[in-house]
């Protein structure tokens, strides 16, 4: 029995063995099996990229021989037609030397072309300047009452507004709204009166020069004036022209152009001419100024019946002689004196104040004083106050009521506004005065240094 059991244990562990034999055979047959394919599989990838890297490699080769022969192909193309270009044209030059009669037509061809192209150029150029000169403001015309077509586009608010003001400007008085002191009252009421006259007779205007300290009303007198006399105004500023350089000279000739392209004929308002008009031998003027002021000179030889010139100046020792021998008539505009501050107190408080109060359309109430005593008061203040100043004086009263909580103005507040105003009205004295004696003391140590 025990022979027989230990024998089988032997058989099973024999079959066992074979089993396990068996398996690791098939095992390595598989192995060896997936190595074979994935080689295959290799070189087959392989063989199909080096394939492809020599298609690529034959197509770029062939593209570049492509470009190349394309290359080739138009220089020749353009060396031929160069040369038959130049063929051509030699034989044409070389018919047209030896024909007298084509040389001639092709020169007279080329003059009448060349003559063409000028004749439209300065054509062009010359309407240009007729157009400009009738329809355009110049540059240096600061601010006019002419109606212009060009502005209409510019500013068409602008041009309705002189519309408008052309209506009404028949009814104006030359002096309304100014104050002055009676006898220069009188004496521009006859200048009024005789340019209304030269005017409705076409003869010639008188040229002015009003001269005085700033802000006394000499731009407010010469654009009622115009408006009087039913010209029309346009003002310059000399400080323009000045720095304008070599420009000037054509600026005037444009300026004075314009104006005698006017209608209605036109007052021409040179303010600050002193900064421009100055002395001809004075060193400080430039070459250019200097050219300036001959266009200037030679534009106003004449009397004209086209344009009134009118120049303000608060220097006007400086002028040129040439300037002051076409002057006809000088008007001194000097500071308001009591009675006019009065006046000018009375005219801005009711303007600033006492309308808008009335009015009731504004945040602006008066309270209850004596307003008329008060100006006297104000007026005796104000001494050597320019009417400018006092014009400002209604603003800023106007402001302090409406920086005011009630909106309410009190006398003390009026009264207030006018001592700070006297406050640096002094002041600005002040200041001049330490300007004067500066450029006085650096004149005496410089007459000192030049005698020492
Ligand atoms: N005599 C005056 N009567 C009424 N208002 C005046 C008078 N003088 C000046 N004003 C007021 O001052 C403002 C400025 O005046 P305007 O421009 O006429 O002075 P100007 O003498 O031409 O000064 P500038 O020399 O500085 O040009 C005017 O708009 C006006 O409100």
């Amino acid at each position: 029995m025990g022979m027989s059991s230990n024998l089988l244990i032997i058989i099973n562990l024999r079959q066992e063995e074979s089993v396990a034999k068996q398996e690791a055979m098939r095992k390595a047959t598989i192995e060896h099996e997936m190595d074979l394919r994935h080689k295959n599989e290799m070189k087959r990838v392989e063989a199909e990229l080096k394939a492809k890297a020599k298609v690529d490699r034959e197509n770029r080769d062939l593209t570049l021989e492509q470009i190349r022969l394309k290359a080739t192909e138009n220089r020749i193309t353009v060396l031929e037609s160069i040369k038959t270009a130049g063929s051509v044209l030699g034989s044409g030059a070389q018919a047209l030397l030896t024909d007298w009669n084509k040389v001639l037509v092709a020169a007279g061809g080329f003059s009448l072309i060349a003559l063409g192209v000028y004749t439209a150029k300065g054509t062009t150029g010359v309407t240009a300047r007729y157009i400009e000169a009738r329809l355009g403001k110049p540059s240096l015309v600061r601010e006019t009452s002419r109606f212009s077509f060009l502005d209409v586009f510019k500013h068409p608010w602008e041009q309705l507004q002189k519309i408008k003001d052309l209506r009404l400007q028949k009814q104006q008085d030359a002096l309304s709204g100014i104050v002055l002191a009676p006898k220069l009252e009188e004496r521009l009421r006859d200048v009024a009166i005789a340019t209304k006259n030269t005017k409705q007779n076409r003869g010639m205007y008188r040229n002015i020069l009003m001269h005085g300290p700033p802000g006394t009303g000499k731009t407010m007198f010469a654009k009622k004036l115009a408006k009087h006399s039913g010209m029309d105004y346009a003002i310059l500023t000399g400080g323009d022209i000045a720095p304008m350089g070599r420009d000037g000279v054509t600026a005037i000739h444009k300026v004075f152009d314009w104006a005698n392209s006017s209608r209605k004929g036109l007052l021409l308002f040179v303010d600050e001419a002193d900064a421009f008009l100055r002395k001809r031998s004075s060193e400080n003027i430039s070459e250019d100024l200097r050219a300036t002021l001959n266009a200037f000179l030679y534009r106003t030889g004449e009397q004209s019946q086209k344009f009134m010139l009118v120049l303000a100046s608060n220097t006007p020792e400086q002028f040129d002689w040439a300037v002051n021998d076409r002057l006809d008539e000088m008007v001194e505009f000097d500071l308001p004196g009591l009675e006019e501050r009065e006046r000018l107190m009375r005219l801005y408080f009711e303007k600033f104040v006492l309308q808008p109060a009335a009015e009731g359309k504004r945040r602006l109430k008066l309270d209850n004083f004596d307003y008329s005593a008060l100006c006297s008061k104000m007026a005796k203040l104000t001494e050597g106050m320019s009417g400018r100043e006092i014009a400002k004086l209604g603003v800023a009263w106007q402001a302090a009521a409406y920086a005011s909580e009630d909106g309410v103005l009190t006398e003390k507040m009026v009264l207030e506004k006018c001592e700070d105003a006297v406050k640096q009205h002094r002041q600005k004295v002040e200041w001049q005065s330490n300007k004067r004696r500066g450029s006085q003391k650096v004149y005496i140590t410089l007459k000192k240094k030049i005698l020492i």
